[in-house]
């Protein structure tokens, strides 16, 4: 197994930030921690690179144990923070060669693994890193985490605040990466990018709602879902809130995402209330059920 977790618990002061987390990842396996802000990934992410200690449980990268065996797993895992971690003030040539020295590795020597992503920075190679877009200094972080060739690859968050072109060649990356070998558990806030890993864990104040497949998770959506739209979003809204039947209703682009408490839902009933209180240009229609959908569904 390539990462085991099993009744991993940690609190800060009063506060649960992982409250007995098992889960196991395959090797070669891309898998995705799925959660909003303050669900606990950061320090799962933390533990698993011995950068912090749980108070419960027991985890193991690599068959090594996190606590016992901390030199090892440094040695053989890649970590890419959520917060920027590069040095600002240090060229991307620069940062680069400072990683691989730590590793006690060359550029050169490892060049194959990073040439892709290197490629597409190295045209700025003499510019500082503070001075690189959000993508750049992505690129740039993800080479420097892949400088020692690790066999598992850790990477908090590694899209947040970059452009969606970006992000989609980010995705790319990682899935061409995996194809190399490496097993790599990552975190998002984005549930689109859930559906690109292979299993996912939905992860909420500390704890797992879920572990499937991104296809069984939505599969596993109990109730028929529905895109409602209108010209007035806003009061939408406030019509579907006021409605007896309403069971969750929320904006989903350009559409409301709306269930209704009855098995037997009738969508012209609806329609008909609708209309009855002055909205215009109504479109019902059932649609499937996201990630997302699945997600407010569990956290309820
Ligand atoms: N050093 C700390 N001291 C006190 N509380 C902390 C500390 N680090 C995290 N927390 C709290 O623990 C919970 C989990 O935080 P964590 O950073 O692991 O979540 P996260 O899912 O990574 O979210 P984010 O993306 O906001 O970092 C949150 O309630 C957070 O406020």
């Amino acid at each position: 197994m390539s990462i085991n977790l099993e009744h991993i618990s940690k609190s800060y002061g009063k506060v649960e930030a992982l409250k007995d987390i098992s889960f196991k990842v395959h090797p070669g396996e891309l898998f995705g921690l799925i959660g909003p802000d303050g669900a606990g990934k950061t320090t799962l992410f933390r533990i698993l690179t011995t950068l912090l200690i749980a108070d419960e449980g027991k985890a193991n990268v690599t068959d090594f144990d996190v606590v016992k065996d901390y030199k090892s797993i440094r040695k053989s895992v890649g970590y890419m923070p959520g917060k920027f971690s590069l040095y600002q003030d240090l060229t991307v040539e620069e940062n680069l060669t400072f990683f691989a020295t730590i590793f006690g590795t060359t550029i050169e020597e490892n060049y194959e693994l990073i040439k892709e992503i290197y490629v597409q920075i190295e045209p700025f190679k003499k510019r500082r890193a503070g001075k690189l877009s959000g993508g750049m200094k992505q690129k740039l972080a993800l080479c420097c985490a892949l400088i020692h060739k690790p066999k598992v690859l850790f990477l908090d968050e590694p899209t947040t605040g970059v452009d969606p072109v970006s992000r989609k060649e980010f995705w790319e990356m990682l899935k061409r990466l995996q194809q190399k070998g490496i097993t790599i558990l990552v975190s998002t806030p984005y549930m689109d990018e859930a559906a690109l890993c292979d299993r996912i864990a939905l992860i909420q104040d500390g704890e797992i709602l879920e572990i499937d497949t991104p296809i069984n998770i939505v599969k596993h959506y109990p109730k028929a879902i529905y895109n409602i739209g209108s010209k007035d979003m806003y009061e939408l809204l406030q019509k579907l809130k006021g409605f007896e039947n309403t069971y969750t209703m929320y904006p989903f682009g350009e559409f409301v995402h709306y269930t209704d408490k009855r098995d037997d839902f009738n969508p012209n009933e609806l329609q008909q209330y609708l209309e009855e209180n002055g909205l215009k240009e109504i479109t019902i229609e059932k649609t499937k059920a996201t990630i997302e959908d699945t997600f407010m569904e569990l956290a309820k």
